[in-house]
């Protein structure tokens, strides 16, 4: 990890999932955010998105352990502000007691900046919100997006053409529908998808294969569904989004020559920087 000396300006942005915590760390310069990368001597294409310049996604007890304490001074620590978002209440309550010494602003979904087209508005993940934020600086002006989270949970949700977010579709991720089959049967397995790297057969010739297969599968093709579901009440094709930590194995397997689907790794901390106002 490189040794980034925070400033005043800095935001350390934290997603506090079901599983684990991410943290990103967004330096500011002059102000306004790094956003321009080089090429060679040719200054490319500004992101439009900003870009944590450290990153950490640990679960809670790992945390409080010490790796909170050693990755905040691994980062140069000079008591960055801090923007939280979370989905889990108790892991929240952990994680600001740790942080007391900090300035920690708590975010919600209901005074983020986007129109929540929701029934109710205070009930939405605010990790569902954070992305839509994110995807409405990604997306094209007058085109829809469709933004999929692979945590805990699968979210697959849609930003209409003006950028409210309209809801989505909630699902169990693939750890927890594994997780769910060993713990309701007798004769099922826990499996682990920690060094799955390729997609795996479709006809698994035993237990943990097929368990596998079934569950990375019926991802792809929930998530693929939902999409093509919620494409079919828009006039203008959506930009779909995607995001998580099975996001790179499932993108190329949901997009197509006439659905653009990009991977974007950070999204959610990016949605937290941004409505934080890291770049205001
Ligand atoms: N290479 C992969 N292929 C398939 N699935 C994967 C892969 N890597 C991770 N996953 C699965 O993707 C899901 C999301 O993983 P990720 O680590 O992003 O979630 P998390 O941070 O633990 O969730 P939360 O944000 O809810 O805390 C998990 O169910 C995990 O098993
Ligand atoms: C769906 C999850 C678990 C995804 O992390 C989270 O966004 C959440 O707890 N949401 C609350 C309910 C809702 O979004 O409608
Ligand atoms: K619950």
């Amino acid at each position: 990890m490189s040794n980034t000396s925070s400033s005043t300006t800095d935001l350390l942005a934290i997603d506090v999932g079901n599983t684990r915590v991410k943290l990103g760390l967004f330096t500011s310069v002059d102000g306004g955010c790094v956003t321009t990368a080089l090429s060679g001597d040719l200054p490319i294409a500004a992101p439009r998105l900003p870009e944590p310049a450290e990153t950490l996604a640990s679960t809670l007890d790992e945390l409080i352990a010490g790796a909170l304490h050693d990755w905040l001074q691994a980062i140069g620590d000079v008591r960055p502000r801090i923007a939280l978002a979370s989905v889990s209440r108790p892991a929240e309550e952990a994680l600001a007691a740790l942080l007391s010494h900090y300035d920690v602003q708590r975010m919600a979904s209901e005074t983020a900046p986007i129109t929540l087209r929701v029934d109710e508005p205070t009930r939405i993940g605010v990790d569902r919100v954070m992305a839509a934020v994110a995807a409405n600086r990604l997306r094209h002006d007058g085109r829809p997006a469709i933004v999929v989270d692979v945590g805990t949970a699968i979210t697959v949700d849609l930003i209409a053409t003006d950028g409210a977010l309209e809801g989505g579709a909630i699902l169990p991720g693939p750890t927890l529908a594994a997780r769910a089959l060993a713990e309701k049967t007798d004769r099922l397995p826990d499996i682990q998808f920690g060094d799955l790297g390729d997609a795996p057969d479709a006809v698994g010739r035993s237990t943990e294969p097929a368990i596998l297969a079934g569950v990375f599968w019926g991802a792809v093709g929930a998530i693929r569904e939902l999409i093509a579901r919620q494409r079919d009440r828009l006039t203008d094709a959506p930009q779909v989004f995607l995001t998580g930590g099975a996001a790179p194995s499932v993108a190329r397997l949901i997009g197509g020559p006439d659905l653009s689907v990009r991977c974007v790794p950070h999204l959610t901390l990016a949605g937290v920087a941004l409505a934080a106002g890291v770049d205001r």
